[in-house]
């Protein structure tokens, strides 16, 4: 297993380039299952994720051809792969394929829209909480499906197709909103999702959509409504910068000092966080390549945070947000409300000499005058990232262990610090 060395105490400076949104990309990629025609999408990250997911969509029959590189790239610029479905050659998603990873169950959606069944094994995932699945199910039920679950897997059927219907969701959910998009868009009549998802991910999903002929009014606000088509067809479509990996990286800027240019990064996607960001005391600047964060001399000063559904501070940034309180002048109180589970990073920071206490589903964190670099472990995706913030300003070496987690989100995460003036490097295929 990979491990990360990274030596702390260097500031950032330099350019970082974006990447495609993993989680945009993901459900734009399960689209495709929605038409015989030839989805193509640009600027496509190189993730984990992302090839689990071509894995399990050819297992259904999709195609897909990764376009070559342009003359003079530099790697730096997303792929563009071409997704085509002609036919649909297995309706069932299989555990060893799904349990993997969370956004592949969301398969069932337009497996059951376009063939009238779907057999998904329930979901694996980043360990954060329970994460069910009830809301995805209720949505599909509203839209007509039938739903049993037998020996772990999911079994759907709309033998006559889906059918439009009033979907109210009792909570805000990202994949309850993605999978009941794309089981609208081929029901019989019109559907409205109230109380939807509003994030940028969601909204991203409808625009290609709409551009494979569907009818999406009002994706990114609460209410939305579908009117169904009896196909889709092919289209051309750009998935957008990653909200989370530039958040990070301006959470890292803010760890350590410096001046870097986010590149591609747009503020109107994460807000909430640059304005969290401005009050620790960094500053930050939108232009027209992306958005500059710098710090300087001055320290961090403590801020509390709540997560909540988008446009408030994101869950996925929160482990990141906690890191930089590590080293604020003060306290500071970071309160979780999206999942339950989500403070696995505590312990491990803790091994760094970060001082924080969990209080119910909040964590209170005193700023350290230091920390120090230590062996620590990577237990989620936004958890791990957490650690080589707080390692890229502890005094000495951290080694990052079970690196996977990174890999599944963060697209060349060593080069692109190291591109900036860090000191890291991974260990390949140890322990
Ligand atoms: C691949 C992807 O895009 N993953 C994101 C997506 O996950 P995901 O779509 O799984 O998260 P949801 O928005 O669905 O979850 C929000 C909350 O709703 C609950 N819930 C959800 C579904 C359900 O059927 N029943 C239920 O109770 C969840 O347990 C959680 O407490 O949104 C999360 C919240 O922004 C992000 O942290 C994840 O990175
Ligand atoms: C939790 C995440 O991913 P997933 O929903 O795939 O577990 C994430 O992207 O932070």
């Amino acid at each position: 297993m990979d491990k990360i060395k990274i030596t702390g105490g260097n500031k950032l400076n330099g350019v970082i380039p974006v990447s495609g949104a993993k989680n945009a990309a993901l459900p734009l990629m399960i689209a495709s299952l929605l038409t015989r025609e030839t989805l193509t999408l640009e600027n496509m990250p190189l993730l984990a994720d992302i090839t689990q997911l071509e894995r399990i969509l050819s297992n259904h029959g999709v195609d897909y051809t990764i376009a070559g590189k342009r003359a003079g790239a530099t790697g730096d610029e997303g792929n563009t792969v071409h997704f085509t479905a002609r036919e649909i050659v297995d309706t069932t998603a299989p555990y060893e394929l799904v349990s993997r990873m969370r956004a592949s169950f969301w398969v069932f959606a337009p497996l059951l829209a376009r063939m009238g069944e779907a057999r998904v094994s329930l979901p694996g995932g980043c360990a954060i909480g329970t994460r069910p699945v009830d809301l995805l199910l209720m949505a599909m039920e509203k839209l007509g499906a039938k739903i049993d679950i037998e020996n772990g897997y999911v079994v759907a059927t709309a033998k006559d197709g889906l059918r439009g219907a009033e979907i109210v969701f009792p909570k805000v959910t990202v994949g309850g909103t993605h999978t009941a998009l794309m089981g609208a868009v081929l029901a019989r009549g019109v559907t409205v999702l109230r109380n939807a998802a509003r994030e940028p991910e969601i909204v991203d999903l409808a625009e290609c959509l709409n551009k494979m002929g569907a009818r999406i009014h009002g994706a990114g606000q609460s209410t939305v409504e579908i009117e169904g088509v009896t196909s889709l067809h092919g289209a051309r479509h750009a998935v957008m910068p990653d909200r989370i990996e530039a958040g990070t990286y301006a959470m890292a800027v803010a760890m350590t000092g410096g001046d870097v240019l986010l590149a591609g990064a747009r503020a109107d996607l994460l807000q909430a966080a640059l304005d969290v960001l401005t009050q620790t005391g960094a500053h930050i600047e939108e232009t027209n390549e992306g958005l500059r964060v710098t710090r300087n001399g001055s320290g961090i000063a403590p801020v509390d945070v709540t997560t909540a559904p988008f446009p408030a501070f994101p869950t996925d940034l929160q482990a990141q947000f906690m890191a930089l309180m590590t080293r604020a002048k003060g306290v500071s109180r970071i309160t979780e409300t999206i999942f339950e589970n989500r403070f696995m990073h505590v312990q491990e920071l803790a091994r760094l000499g970060a001082h924080i206490r969990l209080e119910g589903d909040s964590a209170i964190v005193t700023g350290a005058d230091h920390l120090d670099g230590a062996q620590v472990m990577a237990t989620d995706l936004r958890a791990s990232v957490s650690l080589v913030i707080a390692a890229l300003a502890a005094r000495g070496e951290t080694t990052i262990n079970r690196v996977y987690h990174l890999d599944r989100g963060f697209e060349r995460l060593e080069h692109k610090l190291r591109g900036c003036g860090a000191i890291i490097e991974r260990v390949s295929g140890q322990g």
